[in-house]
């Protein structure tokens, strides 16, 4: 079981990137490199909103190309959060499940369920304006889990909270995603280094095959050491 790719190759005008490697189901994998490298690019083809000029992304043995990002493995946790400020906690999250918010029974006690693992229970109803930074992270979270999709992919979570809480956040992430299959962009090296196995360095038109997180960090190469200063 894995997300394999294999000689992948994306092109977008003057911009090239490919990737040629595999992650074994449930394993953490952080992406990291200079701003402009493709590494937010990298996840939107896997989540299939940019093409691939040739090669294959698959995710176990199926051939995720013909499939449209509905369709995908994939559920996305974004910097920004994507909360719709006037809906409510509830709501928010439900349309995870459904686009149209016309959740059934079954479907509103999923949504209570996971609100109580992310620690939100009893805020349901406030509208996700009205909540701290840290909440509207749990909330996001809680919708993406929800989608109880395979592979979760996080573009800089939690970016604008601070230290702690980003810690905090990224602790609860590993522990509610247990199994689930993490690819996670971020800029920060701490974050790498607290939550992924292994790191994916981006840089120079190529996202590198994953490597162990601390040696890399340790001892980076020479493109992760100019990046990192
Ligand atoms: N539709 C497009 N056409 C041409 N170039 C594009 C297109 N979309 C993105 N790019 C280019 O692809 C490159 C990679 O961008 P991307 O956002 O993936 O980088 P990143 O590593 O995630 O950067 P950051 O860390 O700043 O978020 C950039 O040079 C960007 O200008």
């Amino acid at each position: 079981m894995a997300l394999i790719f294999d000689r992948a190759a994306i092109r977008l005008g003057d911009f090239a990137l490919s990737a040629d490697w595999q992650v074994t189901a449930g394993e953490r994998v952080a992406l990291i490199g200079p701003s402009g490298a493709g590494k937010s690019t990298l996840l939107m083809a896997l989540a299939g909103f940019v093409p691939l000029a040739s090669g294959r992304i698959s995710w176990e043995g199926r051939d995720l190309g013909p499939l449209p990002p509905a369709q995908r493995p994939v559920a996305t946790l974004f910097q920004d959060q994507n909360l719709f400020p006037h809906l409510t906690v509830a709501q928010n999250v439900g349309l995870g499940l459904s686009p149209r918010l016309r959740l059934d029974a079954e479907q509103t006690a999923r949504v209570a369920e996971v609100l109580d693992r992310v620690g939100l229970r009893g805020l349901e109803g406030r509208r996700a304006s009205q909540l701290s930074g840290g909440q509207q992270g749990r909330a996001a979270l809680a919708r993406a889990l929800l989608q109880a999709r395979p592979v979760l992919m996080l573009d800089e979570p939690f970016a604008a909270l601070g230290p702690r809480l980003k810690a905090d956040m990224l602790d609860l992430v590993a522990e509610l995603a247990h199994g689930v299959t993490l690819l996670m962009v971020t800029h920060d090296p701490r974050d790498a280094g607290r939550i992924a196995e292994r790191t994916v360095l981006v840089a120079d038109g190529v996202a590198h095959p994953p490597e162990p997180t601390g040696p890399l960090l340790d001892a980076p190469p020479p493109a992760l050491r100019d990046y990192l200063g």
